[in-house]
């Protein structure tokens, strides 16, 4: 087992003093080299989810566990990536994706070939020596997910990574990270807003209500090509998970 929340509640002090509860009893595992999604409203606590596995906030009640160990506090068996990239605009594409390499002291021959492995993984052959801004907004994801496997974390935390790209583009980015993480078999957990997206890409979907977030549902996506979105997209089924999502989110009731 990779991940394993633990009736996990957080609640937050907010600014003027009230109490806040972002989630509640929240219990899920993630097992070795599964893609599992995280879907619900806004400010149901999924982004608190992330963070909590990666050891940024502690469980107010309960525990998480990566590898069977709690976390409590950052560490390097799990990759975190946003919605920006966050790359250092000085720094070349290679030497970014070897900045986390440099912080954890890994020398420098083996830095620079591990950033060139993982810059292969993600398609930016040729780019290493390229600066963020000569890159287009698909290609810096895929530069900031390499810089998350160059630390080879045994969970990879994604996001939102998709959120601000065109649709076009947004679909050859989802092929793209799918089959890179299918070929590394690392196990990741995705937050997102887009159900299509959740369905497309992953194993295992966690439905959480409105806040304080709980789990409403676990939906199995039982449909080939994981590691190929578009395939998948073409598949009728598609529209069927889609629509289970929908009902468990009761959107039909909130749009009437
Ligand atoms: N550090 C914090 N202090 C106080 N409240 C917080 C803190 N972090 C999150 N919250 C609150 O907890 C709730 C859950 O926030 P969170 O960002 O986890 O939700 P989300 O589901 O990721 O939202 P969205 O989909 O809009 O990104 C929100 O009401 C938010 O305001």
């Amino acid at each position: 087992m990779a991940l394993e929340f633990r009736s996990v509640t957080k609640t937050f002090t907010t600014n003027s003093g009230d109490l806040l509860t972002a989630v509640k009893d929240v219990n899920f595992v993630v097992n070795e080299g599964e893609f599992v999604s995280v879907v619900g409203p806004s400010g149901c606590g999924k982004s608190t989810i992330l963070s909590m596995t990666a050891g940024l906030y502690q469980p107010t009640q309960g525990e998480v566990l990566v590898s069977k160990e709690r976390v409590t506090g950052p560490n390097s068996h799990v990759g975190f990536m946003l919605q920006k990239d966050l790359l250092l605009p000085w720094r070349s594409i290679v030497a970014n994706i070897e900045f986390g390499l440099e912080a954890r002291g890994v020398a420098k021959a083996e830095r620079r070939e591990r950033a060139l492995r993982e810059l292969r993984h993600c398609h930016l052959n040729g780019f290493e020596n390229q600066f963020p801004y000569q890159l287009s907004g698909g290609m810096r994801q895929r530069a900031a997910l390499a810089r998350t496997l160059a630390i080879d974390p045994e969970i990879i935390l994604l996001d939102e990574p998709f959120s601000a790209l065109d649709a076009q583009t947004k679909l050859l980015l989802q092929n793209s990270f799918a089959k890179t993480i299918s070929e590394t078999g690392k196990t990741t957990l995705l937050i997102t807003h887009d159900l299509a997206e959740s369905v497309l890409m992953s194993d295992r979907i966690i439905v959480l209500s409105e806040r304080p977030g709980t789990i409403v549902a676990e939906i199995k996506v039982d449909l080939p090509h994981r590691d190929q979105p578009i395939k998948r997209r073409m598949m009728p089924e598609v529209s069927e998970y889609a629509a289970q999502l929908f009902k468990h989110l009761k959107l039909e009731e909130k749009a009437a």
